[in-house]
């Protein structure tokens, strides 16, 4: 796209390092290598270049440079890369030479912003590459390569293709009966309106698998005081992460850990022991622990092998919770039925223990056959197009049916970006960072 500055980036990270990768992208970058590297290197390809401060002649750093001629840009645009000896003082003697060339440095996430309106990806596939550099466990990051590589773009965009000719059908539909034609149309109009409501909603039927992988999967620890939480923790994570005491109430407020559980990412909270207290601030943490146990994806019900399972942490417990007998070295567990027994201190039952949670985790938040959403964003649009096409289908009249299904592709065109709106791209651009 042309009028646009030349900007430029570093995209590698920041701080001492081998080698920096700077990114320049508009209209300037071919003229302003040029000057920079004594003449425009071959296409695509990698060349050792000297290059110099444009006012002053004085080297500045030997460098590879490569030089992309646009349309064959990550951005569309004219580009290149430098790749720079990491050292401050290189990337600050280029950084100047630059800014006197007139370019300007890059704001977050324009590069891939300027890719979207170049029409290099939609909107989900850039969404798609913001999680593949948030991206920690190798999950997370298959997730990410299917959505840059354009899984959700092509399912949306499929869908949006099919309603798109449903409405030009309705449209005839309507030309039609005006002139007197009988025509089943508007009937198969309605059925396949119906059709692709309900393809929708079963995609959005996944249990928001998708959006826990990105963010996390959350499992709330909960039991009486002195169960054996924080020590089920530790044993978890490997390390001395909550505070074990034989004093009951020792964990008041939430103590969270983050595990990598065969590739989804989890929270692991371990929560204040559940009893009535005098006690001001344990009473906040026990109130703490209750709310953790209603909002997360899974709890973890411990029950201490040597007690009677108590009042309090029973009521916690539906068919969806993992109950944990502790303390399986001191007794037989109390709580027979379905409960993993395990023992932080001899190390029994643990690995049955993390099994069954990697288990419920890829059960959760693993990946499936089929792409998956992973924004809000994608919820609430896929729910409005779902809703209008439920509204088309139902319509009184052809006209307002066209009208729903107008609604419905507009809902579609907002996700993946056809439809240009201002303040969704700032919301899934200012996800990333500068030099992206
Ligand atoms: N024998 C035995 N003792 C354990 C085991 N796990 C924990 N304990 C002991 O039980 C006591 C309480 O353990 P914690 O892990 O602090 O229990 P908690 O449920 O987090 O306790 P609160 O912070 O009070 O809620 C400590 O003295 C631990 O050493 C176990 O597997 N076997």
């Amino acid at each position: 796209m042309s009028g646009f500055d030349t900007i430029f980036a570093l995209a590698s990270g920041a701080g001492r390092a081998a080698v920096s990768l700077l990114r320049l992208s508009g209209p300037q970058s071919g003229a302003i290598l040029a000057r920079l590297a004594g003449g425009l290197p071959r296409p695509r390809m990698a060349s050792l270049r000297r290059l110099r401060h444009p006012l002053e002649g004085e080297v500045l750093d030997e460098a590879l440079v490569l030089w992309f001629p646009a349309p064959r840009s990550y951005t569309g645009e004219d580009a290149a890369e430098l790749h720079l000896h990491g050292g401050r003082a290189v990337l600050d003697g280029v950084t100047e030479a630059l800014l006197a060339c007139g370019a300007r440095p890059a704001e977050p996430g324009e590069f891939t912003r300027r890719a979207f309106l170049n029409g290099r990806m939609d909107l989900t596939a850039a969404e798609g590459i913001a999680d593949l550099i948030e991206a920690e466990t190798a999950v997370q990051r298959r997730q990410a390569l299917r959505q840059a590589g354009g899984a959700l773009a092509d399912l949306y965009g499929g869908w949006a293709e099919r309603l798109t000719r449903l409405l030009a059908h309705q449209e005839a539909a309507i030309e039609f009966a005006e002139d007197g034609i009988p025509t089943t149309l508007e009937d198969e109009v309605r059925e396949a309106a119906l059709a692709l409501a309900a393809g929708i909603e079963a995609h959005l039927a996944d249990g928001g698998r998708g959006e826990r992988l990105r963010e996390g999967l959350w499992v709330a620890i909960v039991g009486a005081p002195n169960a054996g939480k924080s020590s089920l923790l530790n044993a978890l994570v490997g390390r001395e992460a909550a505070i074990v005491s034989a004093r009951a109430g020792t964990t008041r407020d939430v103590v969270e850990v983050r595990l990598d559980l065969a590739g989804v990412p989890v929270w692991l909270a371990d929560t204040a022991g559940l009893r009535d207290t005098p006690d001001e601030i344990e009473a906040e943490g026990v109130r703490r622990a209750r709310r953790r146990a209603e909002e997360a994806d899974l709890v973890m019900a411990v029950f201490a092998a040597d007690r009677a399972a108590d009042p309090a942490t029973l009521a916690l417990v539906t068919p969806e919770t993992l109950v944990v007998a502790s303390k399986s070295d001191l007794a037989p567990p109390s709580v027979q039925e379905a409960a993993l027994a395990v023992s932080a201190r001899t190390g029994d039952g643990m690995k049955a223990l993390r099994q069954r949670l990697e288990d419920l985790a890829a059960d959760r938040a693993g990946l499936t056959a089929e792409a998956s959403l992973t924004r809000p964003r994608h919820r609430a649009a896929l729910m409005e197009a779902a809703s209008w096409l439920r509204e088309a289908q139902a319509a009184p009249l052809p006209e307002l049916s066209a009208e729903s299904l107008r609604a419905a592709l507009r809902a579609l065109g907002r996700l993946t970006g056809h439809v240009g709106v201002e303040d969704v791209l700032d919301v899934v651009f200012g996800d990333f960072c500068i030099g992206k």
